[in-house]
This record gives C-alpha cells, sequence and structure tokens, in this order.
C-alpha cells in the first residue's frame, strides 16, 4: 500500500509540471528519431518537462539554475534504479552505479590514482596507441578511400585503457582475453542498451530467452575473467615487491595498489570499480572522436586552424607529443569542447528524487520522480550558446566563456558524481586527434554527410553516430603549411 500510495502521490504532484499526455510513448520509432523528438519536446513544452513512463514519473530538467540545486542537493544524488540495475551486469557495481556511502567510498579510493601527474604519464601510451591508429591510416591514404573510422578509435579507446589502467604489458599469457575484453569494450555499450530498453528482460530467467542473452553473457564473463585475472596478477606482484622501476610509467592500478587507498576496497569492490572505469570509458571516447573527426572532414575552416596550431607547436617536426604540448593547443581543446556541446556521448543521465525538492524555475521535483539531467537540450540553449546549431570552438574562447553559467556546459556532468575519467578523457580525445591532424587532412565521404544537419545519430546507452564517421585521409605535405602561411 505505502509504495502504491507514494506513486500515486509522485503523480499528482508532478501534474502541474508540462508535458505530453502520450508521455513516453510520444518517443516511440526508431532510435535516430529519439534525440530529435527530445529537443523538439523541450521547445514544445519548455526546460522542465514531465513525461509519464507508467507507473514512473520522469521529469526532464534542463534550466543551468535547476541543474545547480540538482548537482548540489543530497537528496537527488542517487541513481534511478530503473535505468542502472539494466546497465549494472557489464558496468559492475561500482561508482557509476553505487549510492550513498558507498559511492563516497569507491570515489575516495579511486580519485587520487586519476590525479594529473599519473595521467600525464600516460601521454606516452596515448601517443604511441595513436600512431599506430595513423599506421591504419596510411593505407586508406594511399588509395583515397572512404572508411569508417569509428572502430579504430574505439580500439584505440580500449587499448589505451588496458595499458593505463591494467598496465597488461606485464600480464603475460592474457592475450586472448585482452582481446575479447577490448572487443566487449567496443560493444558495451549496444549490448547495455539492448537490455534497457527491454525492461521484461530484467529478470534473468527470462532474459534467458532472448536472442541476445548468449552474446550478452559472453560479454559479462569475458569482462570479469579479463579484470579479474589481471587484478590477480598485479596483486601478485605487489606482494612480490615487483613494481615499476622509478622513472618508469605506473598504470592506474600499480598507484592504486601501491597507495594508502589500498586497503580502502575489497577485492571483489575494486574488480567492480575496474569494470565501471573501462566500461565508461570506451564508448564515450568513441562516440566523441568519431564526431570530431566527421566535424573536421565537413569544416574545412575549423581543420586549417586546428591544422595551423599544430603546426607553431610542433613546427612540421614528427616528434613525439609531451604533456607540456596540449596546455599550447587552446584551439583545439576549443573544439573538442564544441563537439562535446554539440553531440554529449552521455546526452542524458538519471537521479532519483529521495524528497521533494523545489527548483529556482519555480518547479517542484516530487519524491520518487525519476529526474533526468538532459546535457543534449541544455547545451543547445540560445540563451547561452546563441546559434546554438552552429559548430564554432571559439565560444569557448576564455574571453567568451568567462560570464557563461558554470551549469550551462555539463558534458561530463557536474557535482559530486561528475565524470572521474573527464581529464583523462580530454587527454586522450586530444592526442589521438593532434597525432592524426598533424599527419593528415580528413575530408568528406562523397556520399556522406556535408553539413552538421545530415548527420545520423543513433542512441544507445551513449549517443553517436549510428553508423560511424565515414571519412577520407589525404597525407599532409609540407607546402600545406606554407601556404597557410
Ligand atoms: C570523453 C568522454 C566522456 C564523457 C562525455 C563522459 C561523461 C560522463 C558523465 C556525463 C557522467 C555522469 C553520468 C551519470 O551521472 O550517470 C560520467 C560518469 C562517469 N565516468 Fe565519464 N565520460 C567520459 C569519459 C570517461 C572516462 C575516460 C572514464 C574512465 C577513465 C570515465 C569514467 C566515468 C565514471 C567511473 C563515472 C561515474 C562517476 C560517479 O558516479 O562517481 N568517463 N561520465
Amino acid at each position: 500500500f505505502r509504495v502504491l500510495s507514494g506513486i500515486v502521490r509522485t503523480i499528482w504532484k508532478s501534474r502541474t509540471i508540462p508535458g505530453p499526455v502520450e508521455g513516453m510513448l510520444s518517443f516511440y520509432g526508431s532510435t535516430d528519431e529519439f534525440i530529435h523528438k527530445v529537443r523538439a519536446t523541450s521547445q514544445r513544452f519548455g526546460n522542465t518537462v514531465r513525461i509519464w513512463a507508467w507507473p514512473v514519473v520522469c521529469i526532464f530538467v534542463s534550466e543551468p539554475e535547476d541543474l545547480e540545486v540538482i548537482f548540489s542537493s543530497p537528496y537527488l544524488q542517487s541513481k534511478a534504479p530503473i535505468v542502472y540495475d539494466a546497465l549494472t551486469p557489464i558496468l559492475g557495481k561500482g561508482l557509476a552505479t553505487l549510492n550513498g556511502a558507498e559511492h563516497r567510498k569507491h570515489r575516495k579510493a579511486l580519485g587520487p590514482s586519476l590525479h594529473l601527474e599519473i595521467l600525464q604519464g600516460f601521454v606516452p601510451i596515448f601517443e604511441h596507441n595513436a600512431q599506430k591508429l595513423c599506421k591504419q591510416l596510411e593505407a586508406y591514404a594511399s588509395t583515397g578511400s572512404t572508411f569508417n573510422v569509428s572502430p579504430l578509435l574505439g580500439r584505440y579507446s580500449a587499448q589505451g585503457i588496458c595499458e593505463t589502467v591494467f598496465s597488461t604489458e606485464t600480464s603475460p599469457g592474457l592475450a586472448e582475453e585482452q582481446e575479447n575484453f577490448i572487443k566487449v569494450l567496443i560493444e558495451a555499450s549496444d549490448l547495455m542498451f539492448y537490455r534497457l530498453t527491454r525492461p521484461w528482460y530484467s529478470p534473468d530467467w527470462l532474459f534467458y530467452f532472448s536472442s541476445q542473452y548468449k552474446g550478452y553473457m559472453g560479454a559479462v564473463k569475458g569482462f570479469e575473467s579479463f579484470v579479474s585475472k589481471t587484478l590477480a596478477h598485479k596483486v601478485e606482484l605487489v606482494k612480490r615487491g615487483v613494481t615499476p622501476k622509478e622513472g618508469k610509467r605506473k598504470a592506474f592500478l600499480d598507484h592504486y595498489l601501491t597507495s594508502d587507498e589500498a586497503k580502502v576496497l575489497t577485492e571483489r569492490e575494486l574488480i567492480e570499480s575496474l569494470k565501471t572505469l573501462s566500461a565508461g570509458a570506451v564508448g564515450t571516447s568513441m562516440d566523441l572522436m568519431s564526431f570530431f573527426l566527421l566535424i573536421m572532414a565537413i569544416t574545412p575552416d575549423v581543420q586549417d586552424k586546428v591544422a595551423k596550431e599544430l603546426d607553431d607547436v610542433f613546427g612540421g617536426s614528427d616528434r613525439p607529443i609531451e604533456p607540456g604540448d596540449l596546455s599550447h593547443l587552446p584551439y583545439l581543446e576549443c573544439a573538442v569542447k564544441e563537439t562535446l556541446r554539440m553531440f554529449p556521448p552521455l546526452f542524458a543521465f538519471s537521479r532519483i528524487a529521495k524528497r521533494d525538492v523545489k527548483l529556482p524555475s519555480g518547479h517542484e521535483l516530487p519524491k520518487g520522480c525519476v529526474v533526468t539531467v538532459m546535457p543534449y537540450t541544455t547545451h543547445r540553449n540560445p540563451k547561452y550558446f546563441p546559434n546554438p546549431e552552429k559548430f564554432d570552438p571559439t565560444r569557448f574562447m576564455p574571453e567568451n566563456s568567462r560570464e557563461r553559467h558554470p551549469f550551462a556546459y555539463i558534458p561530463f556532468s557536474a557535482g559530486m558524481r561528475n565524470c572521474i575519467g573527464q581529464r583523462y578523457g580530454m587527454m586522450s580525445a586530444k592526442i589521438v586527434a593532434s597525432t592524426i591532424l598533424r599527419k593528415y587532412r580528413i575530408l568528406p565521404c562523397p556520399n556522406g554527410p556535408q553539413r552538421l544537419e545530415d548527420f545520423v545519430v543513433g542512441v544507445g546507452v551513449t549517443f553517436g553516430l549510428r553508423d560511424g564517421a565515414h571519412i577520407r585521409v589525404e597525407r599532409r605535405l609540407k607546402s600545406d603549411l606554407k601556404r597557410r602561411g
């Protein structure tokens, strides 16, 4: 009775918030259309929209003043089980899915092993993997043929996770399992989305009858097996006192296992959080970089400015990128940020309201509703981003962004549940972007999109290009540099 009366109360209290009468059904249709429907809904009903998802009440919030309350209220920090339970078998019971004291414990334990100094040690790893990717591009540059760069970016990110988080080069005999792990990391978003959008498959015994059961469970097992075996090997090395020598780069785990925080999590908890870190990193980074490269292909003026900046820093040389170089690439950084504004890989994320919470916009979030934050709509608010459909990196130049509301731009969320991999993700993206653009000019595919509005996007757990980024590449010549003056 208490559950039922709680549901009725939530529905009753949310009745004044505008929204389509047909609720969730208004988004029914292909996933390509989903994001356009979400935008149309917010254009029609405003920045706070109530969506019935019987019996759940979902409230989309996108006004920065309201978001400030959402990111800071202690009553709005718990993940909605209806969304996150479906992701847990692959994502793990780690940072992204835990709540309250458990969440704080994991955050405190893992945060120090991802601080800036440690990340800077990852630069040569990203650089090396970006060079490997460029070698693969060479074949396409010679023939001028069109290809899908997204799987290569997925591999770049997944390989990066293996080396920066697990330092797999010191884990012999796991090559086959690592390959499987990389495959699952690249496919994780699709696998999780399949189960998330089919709530009737939530119980394992019903999911057993699904056509995806075997593939999904194979992925879950592969993930678990790689993470636990690599961890066991690392723990053994630490016990024997075998740690990377002074001056040699250390992976996340090398730091964590020898740090004061190492005893905070049990082995099981660490395995779960490692799964979360890995699954959280790859799909998002692959989507971000796919959008970025496709945008470069269709905005040659922006691409030229990025290339000019790279030439200024590297002088047309082949020298490897160093940590210090990254702060001298402000325009590249702005272009990556603008990509995240227009196409935030996590276009939405949710919390459950533990109490009624009043928002500055005047609406009240009733206890029990699912609060959904929508970076995709927030980032298209013309009050903060005039002409929002235009790709314009200069929006993020300090002189143009200083006065902007801090919660008008939230690709990595904000507050105590913001993305723990934000700096990692930006660094990895800037390194692969700069390595590619130093060597190659990106061109659009003749039959593919020539304008941003032609992009065919698809929604999964992350938001990406439905068919990947199909591009062509051309080797940059020294004469390009001179021509641009
Ligand atoms: C570059 C692309 C990335 C984007 C756009 C992104 C975005 C986000 C967002 C919006 C959240 C909040 C999600 C929510 O509240 O449900 C989040 C959380 C998280 N992200 Fe990222 N992320 C990226 C890369 C990464 C990377 C590289 C890692 C790991 C190295 C990572 C690990 C995590 C984790 C563990 C959380 C959960 C944090 C918590 O709840 O305390 N992400 N990310």
